[in-house]
């Protein structure tokens, strides 16, 4: 459990520890290679939203991995063009997703390469091999914990940039405040201050794309800062679970023992998508222990989730609870102003960036900041297709290039709706609770309501109905089918109730 120690400077310093290059990842027992190709899936998931999925399908979509190992993950482009192509544009967002993804152990560098795909990823290469087919174009550091195992030659080609790292972007100066972030920018900065807890624990919330992983990342780095001695680890719930799992399923009690020790050890915990945990009863009653013996020594403990614990389903009520019991702070959608504001942050970082050159006349960023009602990430993703399009293109960002993507694009807030999403809109204009939503009670008021998020669901995103069905508390796709056969009959006979699924419509797609 050396990994879950890490955040300790002090510990890593004292004791270097060599091992093996293809070591299984310490938290899940999973090969490198396996490892990086199930954060890949996810990241890549996260880049159709980032990037948008024009971009994400011409450039990073095309990305496979090829190596792995403890350090470094080899991610493979098909042509030598693609790959520089990333590196010089897409590179920081990778990262930093990936880091999102990968918490707990994420490789020193990430390398876009220019290979055979196919050669590639039939097997991991030998590392001659490797130097022959791969032409790595950067290693930036994924973090800046020094390795004491030397970094393979033909993989050392060029050393980082301190503007390479993406943990350079989640930090305190570039999270713009408004009125819907400020309390959560308030306690985050009190946070970091390292000073002894004034509540506990802490829980930050907020819908998707908010800004909360920005926060935390931004309170450790600034924590580290401001105290070296200052021991604060950051993990994911996913993570926190593989690693409570593979514990469970590990050699006795002394895999148990240190997976307990490696998170009490610190002095700020802090862990990211709580709700994850939802379901899994066991890492449930695990991270209440490890929250109740933190706090009753005095340490912080701060976790951020998409929705109040009250509201986070299958959680069990002495987890929401506890969780209640300190300060909670939701972090609200961005108005306007705030989202003009992220907006010309977002330029100012691209002009420092490597586009010094770039212009967004006003009507244009007024037009972005008024379309795209959604949320920061969304406002990122649309502001990177806009920019990597001009940047291709060579040609200049207008109120109708900016009109023309976005028309054409998925970044609106309609277009990026979710089943969950749909569900809670509709239990909100019915007067229903999310739990009845996917129950298999049948009582009329709560089956119509049903019926119209089923309804809504197959008509405004791309859910198959099976998938749908799956969604609502396992049922068939048949079930969804008659849904939307039903809710169609009744919106031509009912006028009424046609207005009432307009309402939900329009809901949507503020
Ligand atoms: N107030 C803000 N100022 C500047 N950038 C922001 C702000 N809020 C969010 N962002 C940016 O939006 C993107 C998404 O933020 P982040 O990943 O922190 O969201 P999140 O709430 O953790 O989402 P998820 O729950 O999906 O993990 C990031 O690139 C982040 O830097």
């Amino acid at each position: 459990m050396n990994d879950a120690n890490s955040s300790s400077p002090h510990a890593s310093r004292k004791q270097p520890v060599k091992r093996s290059t293809s070591a299984p990842d310490l938290y899940t027992g999973e090969p490198p290679l396996q490892s990086a190709h199930n954060t890949w899936a996810k990241v890549k998931t996260d880049l159709g939203y980032a990037l948008g999925p024009n971009v994400h399908r011409s450039w990073t979509g095309q990305l496979r991995v090829s190596q792995a190992n403890e350090r470094i993950v080899t991610l493979a482009a098909p042509s030598r063009f693609i790959a520089s192509k990333i590196e010089a544009n897409y590179a920081d967002t990778v990262r930093r997703l990936w880091k999102k993804h990968d918490m707990v152990a994420p490789p020193r560098d990430i390398i876009f390469s220019a290979t055979n795909e196919r050669s590639a990823l039939a097997s991991p290469t030998p590392r001659r091999k490797a130097a022959e087919n791969t032409a790595p174009l950067h290693t930036p550091y994924l973090q800046e914990v020094k390795s004491d195992v030397p970094v393979p030659a033909d993989l050392e080609e060029t050393k980082p940039t301190s503007t390479d790292n993406p943990r350079d972007r989640f930090t305190f100066d570039n999270f713009v405040v408004g009125a819907s972030n400020e309390l959560a920018f308030a306690v985050a900065r009190q946070i970091a201050s390292c000073r002894a807890p004034q509540y506990n624990p802490i829980v930050i919330h907020g819908a998707n794309g908010m800004g909360k992983t920005h926060l935390l990342h931004a309170i450790e780095d600034a924590a580290r800062a401001s105290d070296p001695s200052y021991r604060v680890k950051l993990i994911s719930s996913e993570n926190f679970v593989s690693a409570f799992v593979s514990s469970v399923r590990g050699t006795g009690r002394d895999a148990i023992e240190a997976f307990k020790a490696s998170l009490r050890d610190v002095d700020l915990l802090i862990i990211d998508d709580a709700h994850f945990i939802a379901d899994k009863p066991g890492s449930q009653e695990e991270l209440l222990h490890t929250l109740v013996s933190l706090v009753a020594q005095g340490r912080q403990i701060l976790i951020a989730a998409d929705r109040h614990p009250d509201k986070i389903e299958k959680a069990s009520d002495r987890l929401k609870s506890y969780l209640s019991s300190g300060l909670v702070c939701r972090i609200g959608a961005a108005d306007y102003e705030l989202r003009l504001r992220i907006l010309d942050r977002l330029i100012q970082r691209r002009r420092a960036s490597g586009n010094p050159e770039l212009a967004i006349p006003q009507n244009a960023r007024d037009h972005l900041a008024a379309r795209m009602n959604a949320t920061p990430r969304d406002l990122e993703g649309a502001f990177n297709q806009i920019v990597a399009q001009s940047e291709f293109l060579g040609t200049p960002i207008t109120l109708e290039t900016v009109q023309d993507t976005l028309s054409d694009s998925r970044y609106m807030a309609g277009q990026r709706l979710t089943v969950d999403r749909i569900q809670r809109a509709v239990c909100e204009a019915f007067g229903l609770s999310l739990t009845d939503m996917v129950s298999k009670r049948r009582a009329r008021q709560i089956a119509r309501p049903r019926q119209v998020a089923m309804y809504l669901s197959k008509k405004l995103t791309k859910r198959s109905l099976p998938d749908i069905g799956r969604r609502f508390g396992g049922r068939d796709h048949t079930t969804v089918m008659h849904a939307v056969k039903r809710i169609d009959e009744l919106r031509a006979v009912d006028a009424e109730f046609n207005g009432q699924i307009e309402a939900v419509e329009a809901t949507l797609k503020t």
